[in-house]
């Protein structure tokens, strides 16, 4: 018995690895989220199994300890168990928290790691994080921190150049009120909602006003003068 944490890819699912394909096309049983792409799911064996227990904002389908604990059950059952995480699965994945009560049950486990939406959504519109003269560094953050913990640990008062916000939607007023304390009201912003997919969608707007458009998850949300680049590019396109 192995569990296999593996990263799906932000949403194409070409964007998958070869090495993450194989062992799905492997799998007795395949325990998958909602932010993959379901056509993955074609690659498995027709007889595995599969186990929906993705997560909504404000709906989860199962709470993170029942879905440690349905792994460790299946893992105990099963050959190969997969564990199908959007994006990458230790980037805001919750992938170390299933490791760990992987490794409390003696269970053996790989991660083969995936494309996180955080840098292959940009990349993937055409977007450059970093540009040589413009963008040297690179924050990615939650806009959503987990209300039980005991600190917070989000502060808004990040330095680097480009900050991309995952999980940036609900929380767009509060999270930019907060940043316009550090950078001014008029900086840069993008959103891209369901990048890589059919579905994708850009809008640009400044920090001041970014929360008045209208955004639906998933989505990043892209702050910095990157995205006046950004606009520079689109307009060029041949
Ligand atoms: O802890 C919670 O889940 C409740 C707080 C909450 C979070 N996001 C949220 C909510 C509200 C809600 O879902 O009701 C709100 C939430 N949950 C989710 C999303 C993604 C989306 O729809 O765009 C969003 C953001 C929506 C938005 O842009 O406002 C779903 C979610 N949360 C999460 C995951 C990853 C996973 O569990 O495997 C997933 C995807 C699961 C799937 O594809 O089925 C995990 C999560 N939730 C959260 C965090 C940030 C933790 C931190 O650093 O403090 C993290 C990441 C982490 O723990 O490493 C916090
Ligand atoms: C809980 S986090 C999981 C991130 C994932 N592990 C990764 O590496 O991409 C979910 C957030 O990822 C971002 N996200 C995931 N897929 C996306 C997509 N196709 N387009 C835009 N944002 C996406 C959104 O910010 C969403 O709220």
């Amino acid at each position: 018995m192995v569990v296999y944490l593996v990263g799906a890819g932000p949403g194409d699912p070409e964007l998958i690895t070869l090495k993450a394909l194989k062992i799905i096309k492997e799998a007795d049983v395949i325990i998958y989220d909602r932010l993959i792409n379901n056509k993955i799911l074609e690659y498995a064996p027709e007889d595995a199994k599969l186990i929906y227990v993705g997560k909504k904002p404000g709906e989860h389908t199962k709470a993170q300890d029942e879905i440690n604990r349905i792994i460790v059950e299946e893992a105990k059952k099963n050959n190969i168990v997969v564990r199908l995480k959007g994006g990458d699965p230790f980037i805001f994945g919750r992938g170390g928290e299933e490791l760990l009560a992987l490794k409390s049950h003696g269970i053996k486990t790989k991660i083969i790691p995936g494309i996180t939406s955080a840098i292959g959504v940009p990349t993937a519109a055409g977007l450059p994080i970093t540009h040589r003269g413009l963008a040297t560094s690179f924050t990615i953050v939650t806009g959503h921190e987990d209300p039980t913990k005991a600190k917070e640990q989000v502060h808004w008062d990040y330095k680097a150049d480009t900050l991309i916000i995952l999980m940036g939607v609900g929380n767009l007023k509060e999270n930019t009120k907060e940043l316009m304390k550090y950078r001014p009201a008029d900086t840069p912003v993008c959103a891209i909602e369901n990048g890589t997919t059919e579905n994708e969608r850009i809008t640009f707007a400044t920090l001041e006003d970014i929360h008045t458009k209208d955004i639906k998850p998933p989505a990043i949300i892209i702050i910095g003068h990157i995205v006046n680049l950004y606009k520079k590019i689109i307009e060029e396109d041949p």
